[in-house]
């Protein structure tokens, strides 16, 4: 397949096409030799399935290349850990595409106390390119290179042990299909409550779950759905209120199940295993929420892999629930603040 490059560098690969020769970890445990980096017809780059991909692939295990310390609201956070890097390091920054929105301009004067238009030009590069690519932590080489999709079939998630950010396969990737990251939580928002969200990266999602089409139309209805039960369950969680606990297991239960359907497998159906297996224990039915808790830690070890601190925890509480369903002591109220 035809690699290319967005610029000037036409007839050379994309940099992080050269596995061995320049990818800045090139002995990361994943399957990065399984991607490659290529033009798209309207995304820019993005990264594509050079063979088929099974579900629960590390495809990328990546250190950021810029990491930033504090938040990037303050774009002197970005200014500065991008003067803190080595020239190469710059330049490999600088090839990224970049993109600030009004509003962001318009924080970014806040900070600094000059219009954006008397930034100088490598500001204003810096902090869009970083707008543009930053993932929560940092921007990526080779991983800041994947566009969006509001259906992703695959997961981001930092590492804080490896200090990497690790890329997973949430299903089965066919060679040649484009590989695809949400931006934002939406998987339980509608197409009106996702975009505005996704303007701040200057572009309009045409991914199937946003295009005007019936097929675009059926699946928002099932996301506004989605969102009533999660809203449900947000206020069900945060005064305790809204529902008995059998009635929000149901609806835990409900919205994994569409989620499900409608291929979302990310963050959002984790925490619905995680709200069924919490509900399931307060009605002290602790074999239906080893069930679900297990279902969790199985979702967890496709998508952040055994090594991730957070998997490793639903590990230790998947544990104790086996213990606590072969034991024959008394429901003890106090396990239910495992969830
Ligand atoms: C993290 S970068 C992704 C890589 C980028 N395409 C490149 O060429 O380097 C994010 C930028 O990619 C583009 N992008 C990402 N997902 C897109 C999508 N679904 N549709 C159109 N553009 C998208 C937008 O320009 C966005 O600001």
């Amino acid at each position: 397949m035809g690699i290319e490059n967005t610029n000037t560098h036409q007839s050379q690969p994309h940099p992080a096409n050269q596995k061995q020769a320049s990818h800045p970890d090139s002995k990361a445990p994943d399957a990065h030799h399984l991607i490659s980096v290529q033009k798209t017809p309207s995304k820019g780059l993005g990264i594509f399935a050079e063979e088929n991909i099974p579900r629960g692939t590390r495809v990328i295990a990546e250190p950021l290349l810029l990491s930033l310390d504090g938040g990037s609201e303050d774009p002197n956070n970005i200014l500065r850990a991008f003067e803190k890097l080595s020239n190469k390091e710059k330049e490999l920054y600088l090839q990224f595409h970049g993109f600030s929105c009004q509003l962001r301009k318009k924080g970014v004067e806040r900070y600094i106390g000059k219009t954006w238009s008397r930034l100088s030009s490598l500001q204003k590069k810096v902090i869009s390119i970083y707008d543009a690519n930053g993932f929560d932590v940092g921007v990526f080489y080779l991983a800041s290179r994947i566009n969006h999709s509001c259906i992703p079939n695959i997961h981001y998630e930092f590492n804080e042990s490896l200090q990497k950010g690790t890329y997973h396969a949430v299903r089965d990737i066919e060679k040649g299909e484009e590989l695809y990251l949400s931006y934002i939580n939406g998987g339980n928002r509608t197409r009106e409550q996702r975009q505005p969200k996704l303007d701040q990266w200057g572009f309009k999602c045409n991914c199937p779950a946003c295009e005007d089409s019936e097929g675009g139309r059926m699946r928002d209805k099932r996301r506004k759905e989605m969102f009533e039960l999660d809203q449900k369950l947000a206020m069900q969680s945060q005064y305790g209120t809204e529902m008995n606990s059998m009635e929000a297991l149901k609806t835990a239960t409900k919205l994994a199940s569409i989620q499900l359907a409608e291929g979302l497998l990310n963050r959002e159906l984790r925490v619905s295993y995680h709200d069924a297996a919490k509900y399931s224990l307060e009605l002290r039915n602790v074999k239906m929420a080893l069930l679900w808790a297990e279902k969790e830690l199985e979702h967890e070890r496709i998508c952040l892999g055994e090594d991730h601190p957070v998997y490793k925890g639903t590990f230790e509480r998947v544990k104790m629930l086996e213990g606590v369903a072969e034991s024959s002591a008394p429901f003890d109220p106090s396990i239910i603040q495992w969830f």
